[in-house]
């Protein structure tokens, strides 16, 4: 390694188990679990992990006499600060050029200043880089962790509790997939994003700039008539659909979901299938349609020999009634010529586009959860055919899809939503659209209610501060993140976060730090501090 060295803050004092060493460190020094540093043993550098520390203190005996002192006489803390130290244990993740175990006695660095590229590409004994993006910095250091482009593929989860940072986290991933370089020029990632609250419409209007250097077509889908240059409003082909799952939606949204009755579900899915699939947007996304397809259910109940009561035909027609006054008075969400289809998708492609779908109360006012999902499905089923006959013509094309408030879409077993629009298709994209170029990040305040199997797909990790109920989850589903790095994801810092996975060219998790951009953080879900807004005034 060519760069110079950080400077000394411990030692290491033995080898413990299998590649963890113990190693004294100075109390002063701030240090945190996850972060990596340098392990000097004569010139031979090795990397490790905090994997866990905790202060010693040469006093301490809670019944001895300083132990007593110390709380009747508060100035004893100056002489118990200075014989604390900090023993840690410390994690060799990577040997530069050798492979011996540092002996006791080496010393314990800082990570090294980088001040060239040269010197990055020796720290991560790398020899360009090709296909990597820098994100934030490596804690304790200046250093970009480096994200392997090339393994978005293999699908990426952010996850947090409500205020770890997501949103911002996602904020700035957006910026970076936005801003790639490649040689001489600045590309990006084609993109959609399911926006749960608003945080990521500003990229289309105010903060345009933070995403337009390498795209040329940034829009937002919004459910109310479009004021601004960038809004379009969302409309979508419903003959994509299944009679079934037409059926289930508009029952469920009178019902609640699972909570229908089969007879009423089973006959409006064979009204529906006696219909050409071309003519349910006319038939469901207009009002004459709507009333026409109630007239036949109403006018089959009085034929004895169809075999459905009045009273379940009038069932059915007031769940089309709801559904009418839901989803086409007053969202107008569907069009045969909808405002989304697989030529969008095309026109996202060939300008390296990002699609903001706003679900935020400003954007779509009135939408519920079921619709939401209707959309979901739609999108993701637009992608799924759209990446596949790409391929299989020969031209290979890639899409990441942003979905937010994942548990939504893609719930376990434990959550009350049912889901049964998306589940299906986002596992199937999950599964087989790697191979076509499909890259989900999904973003959730609750992995434990993300559907197992899917968790199970996802490759990359970028861990906020998690709630307690999600340790065990994340631990089993995660694969491969340690005890002690997994406990403390509990107490992470807001901007702190442990990457860990196929993206990350360290390879073995580590605590990544996002600097805070004031503009990146001008968002919806940024919270304002209530104190200074009751003052002004
Ligand atoms: N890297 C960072 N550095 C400093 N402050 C941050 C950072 N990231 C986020 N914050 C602050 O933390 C707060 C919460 O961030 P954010 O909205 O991204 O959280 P979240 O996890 O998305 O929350 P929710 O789940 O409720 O949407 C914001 O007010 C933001 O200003």
């Amino acid at each position: 390694m060519l760069m110079e060295k950080g400077e000394i803050i411990g030692i290491v004092l033995q080898k413990s188990e299998a590649n963890e060493l113990q190693g004294l460190i100075r109390a002063d020094e701030e240090i945190n679990i996850g972060q990596l540093l340098l392990i000097d043993d004569s010139e031979k550098l090795s990397l490790v992990r905090v994997e866990n520390y905790e202060f010693l203190n040469e006093f301490f005996d809670e019944r001895g006499d300083i132990a007593k002192s110390i709380l009747k006489e508060p100035s004893i803390y100056e002489i118990l600060d200075m014989n604390t130290i900090i023993k840690a244990t410390l994690h060799l993740i990577k040997k530069y050029d050798h492979n011996t175990t540092p002996k006791p006695g080496s010393f314990v660095r800082r990570l090294p200043e980088i001040k060239s590229e040269k010197d990055l590409l020796s720290f991560y004994g790398i020899k360009n880089k090709k296909g990597l993006i820098e994100y934030g910095a490596l804690a304790g250091s200046e250093i970009p962790l480096l994200l392997d482009l090339n393994a978005i593929t293999m699908h990426v989860g952010v996850f947090g509790e409500t205020g770890s940072g997501k949103s911002y986290n996602m904020r700035y991933l957006i910026k970076l997939l936005s801003n790639i370089k490649i040689g001489d020029k600045i590309t990006a990632l084609p993109m959609i994003v399911i926006d749960a609250n608003g945080d990521y419409i500003d990229l289309a209007s105010t903060n345009l700039d933070i995403v337009s250097k390498g795209r040329g077509w940034i829009k937002r889908y919004i459910l109310k008539d479009p004021k601004e240059q960038n809004d379009i409003k969302l409309t979508i082909d419903l003959s994509i659909f299944t009679p079934r799952e037409l059926s289930e939606f508009i029952m469920s949204l009178k019902y609640g979901e699972a909570s229908y009755n089969t007879l009423q579900l089973n006959f409006l899915e064979q009204v529906l299938a006696n219909h050409d699939s071309k003519e349910y947007n006319t038939l469901l996304g207009t009002a004459i349609g709507i009333e026409n397809l109630r007239n036949e259910i109403l006018t089959m109940a009085q034929n004895k020999d169809i075999g459905i009561t009045t009273s379940t035909a009038r069932g059915i027609a007031s769940a089309l009634e709801i559904f009418k006054n839901k989803v086409i008075t007053r969202l107008q969400l569907v069009n045969s010529s909808a405002s989304l289809t697989e030529n969008t998708l095309e026109v996202i492609w060939r300008n390296r586009g990002l699609a903001i779908i706003d679900f935020s109360a400003e954007g779509s006012p009135g939408i519920d959860v079921l619709t939401k999902q209707l959309i979901v499905s739609y999108i993701t089923r637009l992608i799924f055919n759209y990446l596949t006959k790409s391929k299989y013509n020969g031209n290979q094309r890639f899409l990441g899809f942003v979905i937010e408030e994942a548990q939504n879409y893609i719930p376990s077993v434990d959550y009350p939503v049912n889901a049964n629009l998306t589940k299906d298709v986002l596992v199937t994209l999950a599964t087989q659209g790697r191979k076509f170029g499909a890259s989900l990040i999904l973003v959730s305040q609750r992995p434990a209610f993300i559907d197992k199997y899917v968790l199970s797909m996802i490759n990359t990790f970028f861990f906020h501060r998690i709630y307690h109920e999600d340790v065990r989850y994340v631990m089993s589903a995660s694969g491969g993140l340690p005890e002690s790095l997994t406990r403390n994801l509990t107490s992470l810092e807001t901007g702190h976060i442990i990457i860990s996975g196929l993206m990350s060219i360290m390879k073995s998790p580590a605590l990544v730090r996002i600097p805070w951009d004031a503009r990146l953080g001008s968002y919806a879900g940024n919270v304002e501090r209530i104190d200074l807004i009751l003052s002004e005034g």
